[in-house]
């Protein structure tokens, strides 16, 4: 079996950024929420997404912002975060192995709560 890379550096971090983002941009659930807010904007979007995957997983601080703000009044629900979660660990999955990849996975999962209960308790004030 071939043994799978570590997430060590900003290269691994480019990665699994890119081929992330390359789903959900086919994804029939997924793609038309992100485009748009996003536009054409989606090299700034990656840009922020390798910094902010840096600060977390690799300690790098070079990630400064809210990352719950832009989420505030997504049309979103638990079918959305399902997705997005399960798009999030086949990539990582399908490119790596190790320490780094199983706490990639298990923030998204934490930050991936902690946006839906935000999101739940917005909607229902609404
Ligand atoms: C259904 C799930 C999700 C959808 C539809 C979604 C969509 C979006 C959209 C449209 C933006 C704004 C992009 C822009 O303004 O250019 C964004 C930004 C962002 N998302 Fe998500 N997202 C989801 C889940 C998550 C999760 C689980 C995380 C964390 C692991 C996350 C982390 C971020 C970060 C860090 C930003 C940048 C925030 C900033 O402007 O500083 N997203 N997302």
């Amino acid at each position: 079996m071939v043994q799978k890379k570590e997430i060590l550096s900003l290269e691994e971090i480019k990665q699994l950024v890119d081929q992330f983002y390359e789903k959900v941009r086919k994804d029939p659930l997924l793609a038309d929420i992100f485009n748009r807010v996003i536009k054409a904007n989606w090299p700034a979007h990656l840009e922020k997404m390798y910094r902010f995957w840096q600060t977390v997983l690799l300690k790098e601080h070079t990630y400064q912002g809210s990352p719950f703000a832009p989420h505030a009044k997504l049309p979103v629900n638990a079918k959305h975060f399902d997705r997005w979660k399960h798009l999030f660990f086949e990539t990582v999955d399908e490119n790596f192995s190790g320490n780094k990849a199983e706490e990639a996975k298990f923030r998204a999962t934490k930050m991936a709560e902690m946006f839906q209960l935000k999101i739940d308790f917005i909607q229902q004030r609404e």
